[in-house]
């Protein structure tokens, strides 16, 4: 499972060049960043119900699904800007044992 982002990231570059007609990778990249922002916006409107509602009622399917979707899209940005999830791994990655009330207090004694 560890390279599904590895995959899905090689296909998202290839999708830059491809036709719009023939790919929705193509599509958000052929009608640009608001587009594609408004779908990440979108999806994680949906996420937040989602968690609302599995919350709820214990079901948590649809709350994948839609993770899934805004994980998704927030790629498509991410490649749309020339990045890819590695720079997001490595900025978790730099955060290990990095307590975040730690990171957030150096920040107040830094403004
Ligand atoms: N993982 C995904 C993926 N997840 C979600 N989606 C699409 O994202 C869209 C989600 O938008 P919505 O739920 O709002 O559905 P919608 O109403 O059809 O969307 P809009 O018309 O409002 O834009 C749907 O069209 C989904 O099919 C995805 N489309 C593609 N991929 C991956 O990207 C690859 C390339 O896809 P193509 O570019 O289509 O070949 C695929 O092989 C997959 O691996």
């Amino acid at each position: 499972m560890s390279d599904v982002l590895a995959q899905l990231q090689r296909v998202l570059e290839e999708r830059r060049h491809a036709d719009p007609q023939s790919s929705y990778v193509a599509s958000l990249h052929a009608k640009g960043l608001n587009k594609i922002l408004e779908k990440v916006g979108e999806e994680s409107v949906e996420t937040l119900l989602a968690a609302k509602d599995a919350e709820r009622s214990g079901d948590t399917s649809e709350l994948v699904y839609e993770t899934a979707d805004l994980w998704f899209h927030s790629l498509v940005m991410l490649s749309h800007l020339g990045l890819s999830h590695e720079a997001v791994l490595a900025e978790l990655a730099r955060r290990f044992n990095m307590s975040g009330l730690d990171e957030k207090a150096s920040r107040q004694v830094d403004s």
